[in-house]
């Protein structure tokens, strides 16, 4: 059954959209949808297969690696990017050579971020990235961000917190499937 429906919307270079919308409407599928983890019902997400990396709730990380050996695992899976301006910029140089089952909540969460500077994938597409994160880790995560959009690339954040960029928001409430009414639609005289 679908969640959203009759949705269109482009991101461009440069642009942060910021999904808004209250728990359970959809964003989370949507997101899903547009890193291809799942088909649209209908219609079609045109960006490159590659273009998109995808930071979901789950920060995707091996327990038993260290913090570099966990960026450097994804920096060989994309391409062999650098892992040492992710290690700066998400403030885990401290944490290089612990592993990362051992770290706390916001520390993992800030690794699966880090994890995304190393993917050197142009869309960024993020499912309530903030999530554990503390003011400070709150304020590296948004830079990080606007360097990304600054360099050319773009992200689509769901996310309930202001996290203080430009950026375009898109509140997908109004998009909410209307099951009642296909419901309603029936000829009861059919049955
Ligand atoms: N695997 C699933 N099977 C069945 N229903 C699901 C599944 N995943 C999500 N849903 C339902 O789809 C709807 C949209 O869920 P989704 O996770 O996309 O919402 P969301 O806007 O991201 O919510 P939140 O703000 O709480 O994260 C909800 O009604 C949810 O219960």
């Amino acid at each position: 059954m679908p969640v959203l429906e009759g949705l269109s919307f482009t991101v461009s270079p440069g642009e942060i959209l910021v999904l808004r919308g209250p728990n359970g409407v959809g964003k989370t599928t949507l997101l899903r949808t547009l890193a291809r983890l799942q088909p649209p019902y209908a219609g079609t997400v045109e960006a490159a297969p590659d273009a998109v990396a995808y930071a979901a709730h789950a920060d995707g990380l091996k327990a038993t690696l260290t913090v570099t050996e966990n960026l450097a695992f994804w920096a060989g899976v994309y391409g062999g990017h650098d892992i040492a301006p992710a290690l700066r910029d998400f403030n885990l140089e401290a944490l290089r050579d612990r592993p990362a089952g051992n770290l706390s909540a916001g520390q993992k969460r800030r690794l699966g971020l880090a994890r995304l500077m190393v993917t050197g994938r142009p869309v960024w597409v993020l499912d309530e990235p903030t999530v554990s994160l503390d003011v400070a880790s709150v304020e590296l995560f948004a830079k990080a961000v606007k360097a990304h959009v600054d360099g050319g690339g773009a992200a689509v954040i769901a996310t309930h917190i202001h996290l203080g960029f430009e950026e375009t928001v898109f509140d997908v409430t109004p998009y909410k499937a209307r099951h009642d009414v296909i419901r309603n639609d029936f000829d009861e005289s059919f049955l």
